[in-house]
């Protein structure tokens, strides 16, 4: 299992947030603390409209705190836009450019990088996506243009990245070959990942630990430590504890249904 050091990469410290409509106020964060440890992979796992995209929204910048203060890399940054890599829901690779262009957006952005071209050749071809360079998302698989997406959030040069329910349009084999690519991805860059999903097993299968958002707003989320080592296989998610924490999971939340 990989080395975690004591540093925290993300922290909310009583965060409020509400979104606001003609019939008055959806309160989403009531007073939220949270504590995720540079290097550790954790999943967010809630019924729909839970709030699990706004804690996304919030970190990046795209929401204004109420208040309370978000820390990045144990620094209450208040302007967060661009600091952090962000896979939103669809993978929104822009149509008129190539791949190259489309991974190396975030580099165009940045005021100073230090990426030149033969790195970022290197990360394509580490993403599998060698020969593919030129090419257009419409000429790309599913599961491709998930990885340049993906490319294109590490490319933000932040170690931490928030992955919004990224292979859900993907099929089921594409999905169980992605979530090995993508921990080989995390141990290789030593990131810190957040990642929401509707899957419990690839919850179960990628996570340190798991949140779950049982109520709305919430306070703080429950907890689950993932009883596996790693490196992890899929026929892992067949033990006895992970088969009825499982099952515990999916309990918890049909009697929400
Ligand atoms: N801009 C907005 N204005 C008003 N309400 C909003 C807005 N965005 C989201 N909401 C509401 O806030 C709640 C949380 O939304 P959010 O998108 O965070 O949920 P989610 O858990 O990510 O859902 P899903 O799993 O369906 O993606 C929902 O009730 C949603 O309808």
């Amino acid at each position: 299992m990989r080395e975690q050091n004591k540093k925290i990469a993300l922290q909310f410290q009583n965060v409020n947030f509400y979104y606001k409509n003609d019939a008055g106020k959806i309160p989403i964060l009531k007073n939220m603390n949270l504590s995720i440890a540079d290097g550790e992979f954790v999943s967010i796992i809630g019924a729909s409209g839970s709030g699990k995209s706004t804690i996304f929204r919030l970190i990046v910048g795209l929401e204004e705190l109420k208040s309370g203060t978000i820390y990045l890399n144990e620094d209450p940054v208040t302007n967060r836009s661009g600091k952090v890599g962000y896979m939103p829901q669809q993978d929104l690779l822009m149509p008129w450019r190539t791949v190259q262009q489309n991974a190396a957006l975030p580099l165009e952005l940045q005021k100073e990088n230090h990426l030149d071209r033969r790195t970022v050749q290197n990360l394509l071809e580490a993403f599998g996506l060698k020969g593919y360079e030129n090419k257009y998302p419409h000429e790309l698989s599913g599961g491709m243009r998930q990885r340049v997406s993906f490319l294109r959030a590490t490319l933000s040069g932040s170690n931490v990245l928030l992955l919004d329910e990224p292979f859900s349009a993907l099929d089921a084999m594409t999905r169980l070959y992605m979530q090995e690519w993508l921990l080989e991805q995390w141990e290789q860059q030593q990131s810190t990942i957040l990642f929401i999903t509707h899957d419990i097993s690839e919850a179960l299968f990628l996570s340190d630990r798991i949140f779950v958002i049982t109520d709305t707003p919430f306070t703080t989320l429950k907890e689950i430590n993932v009883p596996l080592e790693r490196p992890r296989r899929q026929y892992d998610l067949d033990k006895k504890e992970v088969t009825e924490l499982k099952n515990n999971l999916l309990d918890q939340f049909r009697m929400r249904v």
